[in-house]
């Protein structure tokens, strides 16, 4: 288990930027540039919350180019990879290629795979099975649609993912894991799921970890909430006490409003 010095934490915070379809690798350098001038204006701590961001894989190889020229503290992934390692699949990224481009993440099964290129939990079950074969972490994405969320079954549904999701992973590759909650109602819309509805959520993921583990395991894995992240609603997310992170899709784009949302401690009230 990583442990954090800030207050409310046990784990350390994992704040991430999907950058999704934008920024092609000229873009992506600009933006990966000012992200880390303006977090190092501000003197961020990185150990005390870890920042990644999740280019186009066509960004990758100028993002590691960056960050190992600069010396950056910024840690990035894959936003998917294939669940074979090589071969005849065409169009397919192996979790190597991701493994060999200094990639630390790779994201699994967001709600846009799942929707639009229809991924089973069966595949994405090989998917997080196949990151960690190239020690990638993987940041597995699950929640529930609108009509789900309206007949009451978010929970059930959303844990049935992790189960289906985990199935056959073995408990310490468990304990490395990160999962992120994103409510597919609140992706892109505005429509922000409130900081009780995430801490629900996070606090029965943590519980069938531990069901499906042990304590331990569940205390190390790392929970994210995503959907409509903004710097004005990401600190009063982060202050429940099952939330350790947040997947932020559009403000991820800005680097001044992502910064800001990395800085969320600075607006958090102690009380
Ligand atoms: O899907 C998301 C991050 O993976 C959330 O996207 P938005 O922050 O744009 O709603």
């Amino acid at each position: 288990m990583t442990t954090s010095t800030n207050g409310k934490f046990d784990r350390t915070p994992l704040i991430a930027g999907n950058w999704k379809m934008n920024m092609d690798h000229v873009q992506g350098i600009t933006l990966l540039q000012k992200l880390a001038w303006t977090l190092s204006d501000a003197r961020h701590d990185y150990s005390r919350t870890e920042v990644a961001v999740f280019p186009p894989f066509t960004d990758l190889r100028g993002t590691q180019t960056l960050v190992r020229g600069d010396d950056l503290k910024i840690v990035y992934g894959g936003q998917d990879l294939s669940q074979f390692d090589s071969g005849a699949y065409t169009g397919d990224i192996s979790g190597q290629f991701l493994a060999k481009l200094g990639c630390s993440y790779v994201l699994v099964g967001h709600s846009e795979r799942r929707t639009i290129h229809g991924e089973s939990d069966e595949l994405l079950n090989a998917k997080v099975k196949a990151a960690y074969r190239h020690s990638l972490v993987p940041v597995l994405c699950v929640g529930e649609g609108l009509e789900v969320r309206q007949a009451g079954n978010h929970v059930a549904h959303t844990l049935e993912q992790v189960r289906a999701d985990l199935a056959g992973l073995a408990a310490d590759d468990a304990a490395r894991l990160v999962i992120a909650y994103e409510p597919v109602w609140a992706i892109g819309t505005g429509e922000v799921a409130g900081p009780l509805d995430a801490q629900e959520m996070c606090a029965a993921i943590r519980a069938e970890i531990a069901d499906l583990y042990d304590d331990a395991t569940a205390a190390g894995v790392r929970l994210l909430y995503g959907g409509s992240v903004k710097a004005a609603n990401a600190a009063s997310i982060l202050k429940e006490r099952d939330v350790d992170g947040l997947l932020v899709g559009g403000a991820s784009l800005d680097a001044a409003e992502f910064a800001n949302i990395v800085r969320f401690e600075h607006h958090l009230v102690t009380d």
